[in-house]
């Protein structure tokens, strides 16, 4: 593996060892144990999905290492209620600080400002991260196939299971994809955004969604940055988006979310 993904994850590794040096497991089992139990993120997705509303995932990043600086005073509260209020099924939320941004409260500040559930939108190589997750509120965590070997990847997939969250297991390319699709379950992610090359496209989705078999709930990731992008996901039969950096430069994240999966009666006629 090259590129900045790598890098990422050494990175990670040498993070994880530093926090389990400071707070061990059991005093994670104990948060939890004295913490709210999960709000249903693969629930929340299908409940938009039944009432015929696109399921959009709405996230909050302060930076990103393709784009520099998106949103440097973040205020994950307000946002997360306008997101809300426009109509997200959920939220999504970065808490990588080295290459993100992200502050350690983020998260927290974000699901407990609205009802909406959490992805933790982080790099997983380590079990402990996943008990760390529902310590630390998230309701869901990514697991990017990328970053995993099979065995990581099957086992992080439990450890989630075990711990009560949802999974979105992330892939970018036909290979992964079917390592995702022999796990016993998960929702699947199509990144449109190559993470060792940052090359961003949604010909990636429209391509790899036809590998997938009926009845899988797709969610595209990444580079929906207009109304043209979400037209033609939405006419490839795509009901699950990922949108950040669209909301995150906008004056108004809210507003932005509103315009870009508003239906409008000239495109449904043409
Ligand atoms: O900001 P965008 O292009 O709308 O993308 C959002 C999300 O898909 C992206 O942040 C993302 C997808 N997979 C990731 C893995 C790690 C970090 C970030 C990501």
């Amino acid at each position: 593996m090259n590129g900045v993904l790598a890098r990422i994850l050494a990175d990670k590794r040498a993070e994880v060892a530093r926090k389990r040096a400071r707070i061990g497991l059991a005093d994670l089992e104990a948060r939890i144990a004295g913490g709210a139990p999960p709000r249903g993120f693969a629930a929340s997705l299908a409940r938009a999905v039944e009432r015929g509303r696109p399921a959009v995932i709405a996230e909050m990043k302060r930076a990103s290492p393709s784009r520099g600086m998106l949103r440097s005073d973040l205020d994950p509260a307000a946002v997360a209620r306008a997101y809300e209020r426009a109509g997200a099924a959920a939220l999504s939320v970065l808490t990588d600080a080295g290459y993100f941004g992200a502050h350690a409260d983020d998260l927290a500040h974000a699901r407990a400002a609205c009802a909406l559930p959490v992805l933790r939108k982080d790099f997983m190589v380590d079990g402990y991260q996943i008990a760390e997750s529902r310590a630390m509120g998230a309701d869901c965590v990514l697991l990017i196939v990328a970053a995993l070997s099979p065995e990581g990847l099957e086992e992080l997939y439990a450890a989630s299971q075990a711990y009560g969250l949802d999974a979105l297991i992330e892939v970018h390319d036909a290979n992964e994809l079917e390592r995702a699709l022999a796990l016993p379950g998960g929702l699947l992610g199509i990144n449109n955004r190559d993470l060792r090359t940052f090359v961003t496209t949604i010909d990636r989705t429209l391509e790899l969604v036809e590998c997938v078999p009926p009845g899988r709930f797709v969610i595209t990731e990444s580079g929906i940055l207009g109304r043209d992008e979400v037209r033609r996901l939405k006419a490839a039969g795509l009901r699950g988006f990922l949108v950040g950096e669209a909301f995150m430069v906008a004056a108004d994240p809210g507003a932005r979310l509103a315009e870009l999966f508003e239906e409008r009666v000239d495109e449904s006629s043409g």
